[in-house]
C-alpha cells in the first residue's frame, strides 16, 4: 500500500443543525496520517477537535454531521461503507481513548472481560484463550499484578490504572491507527508523563499511528511529529513538531507557542504570568467574517475582515491559512 495514506481528509465539513439553522462547525479539514505515523491536533476548547475525531470513526451523532468532504481509510471511502463495514473498522483499524476512562469503561464489568471481548467479539477467541490475552494485554501496559486487577471493576482502579486499562483495550485487537482525545488531561503530571510513554512506546513498538488530540501544544508536539493547528472550525496551520515552536507562521500558532512554559524559566516555576492570547474563541454561531483568528489578531487588516485566507505551502514546509503568514 505504499503512497496510500492510513487515513485521509479532504475538505471535511461538519454540520450542526438543531433544527432551526444548520451552521459549519468545522469545514475545510484535509489532513493525512500515513501509517505508523504519529499526527497531533491542537487548539483551544470548543475549536472542532473531538467532533473531528468523531467523524473519522463514523460516531458523530445529532445535530452533528458530515456535510461535506471525503475521509478515506487505506484509500476506501469511510462514509461509503456499511454500517456493518464501520464497525468491523472501529473494532478492529481504529481505537480511541477518551480523557476520562470512567464514561468509555463499563462500571458494572470487570476490566479484564472488558479487554477479553474485544478479542471474542474481534478476533473469534474463545473466553478462555481471550481471558489469558486479558492477562498478558494489562501486562503490556504495565498493570502491576494484572491476573488479580482482570478481575478489578473500573472504581476499584486509580485514574492512571484506568486510563492504562483504556489503552490494553484500545490496543487489544491490534489497530493501525488510535486516536487519543486529551488521553492525560484528568490526570495528575507525574502519571499523565507515564501515561504518554506508555502510550507512544506501545504504538511504536507496534507500528501502530497515533492522532493525539490536546488543547496542549507542548504535549502534543512532544508525541507528534506532525502537528496541525485548530481554530473555530479551520485548521490554520500544519507543520513538523519542531518547526512550529522554531518558526510559528500563524499569529494564532505564534501566540499558543509563546503562552507556553519553557522548562526551567520563571514561568514554568510559576513566577510571572505567561503571555495570554487576548480575547475569547467566537461562538460556533457567531464566526467572524474573513480569517476567524481576526478579532484576536495584532496584525490583522482590512482584507483579514472580510477574505477568508486559502491555505498556503510554506517553503520551509507545511500549510497556513493566514493572509500574512510569517
Ligand atoms: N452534541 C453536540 N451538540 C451541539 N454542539 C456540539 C455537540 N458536540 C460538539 N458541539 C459543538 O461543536 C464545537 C466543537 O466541539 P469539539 O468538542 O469538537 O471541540 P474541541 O476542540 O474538542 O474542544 P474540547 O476540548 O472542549 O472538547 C463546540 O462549539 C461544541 O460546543
Amino acid at each position: 500500500m505504499t503512497g496510500v495514506p492510513l487515513i485521509e481528509v479532504e475538505d471535511l465539513r461538519i454540520d450542526l443543525d438543531d433544527g432551526s439553522r444548520c451552521v459549519a462547525a468545522a469545514e475545510g479539514i484535509s489532513f493525512r496520517i500515513d501509517r505508523g505515523e504519529t499526527f497531533g491536533l491542537v487548539g483551544e476548547s470548543g475549536c472542532g477537535k473531538s467532533i473531528t475525531a468523531l467523524a473519522l470513526i463514523g460516531l458523530l451523532r445529532q445535530p452533528l454531521s458530515i456535510g461535506g468532504g471525503v475521509i478515506r481509510f487505506e484509500g476506501r471511502e469511510i462514509q461509503r461503507l456499511s454500517a456493518a463495514g464501520q464497525r468491523e473498522l472501529r473494532g478492529n483499524r481504529i481505537a480511541m481513548i477518551f480523557q476520562e476512562p470512567m464514561t468509555a469503561l463499563n462500571p458494572v464489568s470487570p476490566v479484564g472481560r472488558q479487554i477479553a471481548e474485544m478479542f471474542v467479539l474481534h478476533k473469534g477467541k474463545s473466553w478462555r484463550e481471550a481471558n489469558q490475552l486479558a492477562v498478558e494485554a494489562l501486562a503490556s501496559v504495565r498493570v502491576p499484578a494484572p491476573e488479580r486487577r482482570v478481575n478489578d471493576y473500573p472504581h476499584q482502579l486509580s485514574g492512571g490504572m484506568r486510563q492504562r486499562a483504556m489503552i490494553a483495550i484500545a490496543l487489544a485487537c491490534g489497530p493501525d491507527l488510535l486516536i487519543a482525545d486529551e488521553p492525560t488531561t484528568a490526570l495528575d503530571v507525574t502519571v499523565q508523563a507515564e501515561i504518554i510513554e506508555l502510550m507512544r512506546n506501545l504504538c511504536a513498538e507496534r507500528g501502530t499511528a497515533i492522532l493525539m488530540i490536546s488543547h496542549d501544544l507542548g504535549l502534543v508536539a512532544n508525541v507528534c511529529r506532525r502537528v496541525a493547528v485548530m481554530y473555530a472550525g479551520r485548521i490554520v496551520e500544519e507543520r513538523g513538531s519542531a518547526d512550529i515552536f522554531r518558526a510559528p507562521s500563524h499569529p494564532y500558532t505564534q501566540g499558543l507557542v509563546a503562552s507556553l512554559p519553557r522548562l526551567g524559566s520563571r514561568a514554568a516555576l510559576g513566577r510571572i504570568r505567561l503571555k495570554e492570547i487576548a480575547g475569547v474563541v467566537p461562538a460556533i454561531t457567531s464566526f467572524p467574517d474573513g480569517c476567524r483568528f481576526n478579532p484576536r489578531c495584532a496584525q490583522a487588516t482590512d482584507i483579514c475582515r472580510t477574505v477568508t485566507p486559502e491555505t498556503d505551502l510554506l517553503e520551509a514546509g507545511g500549510l497556513v491559512r493566514c493572509h500574512h503568514h510569517a
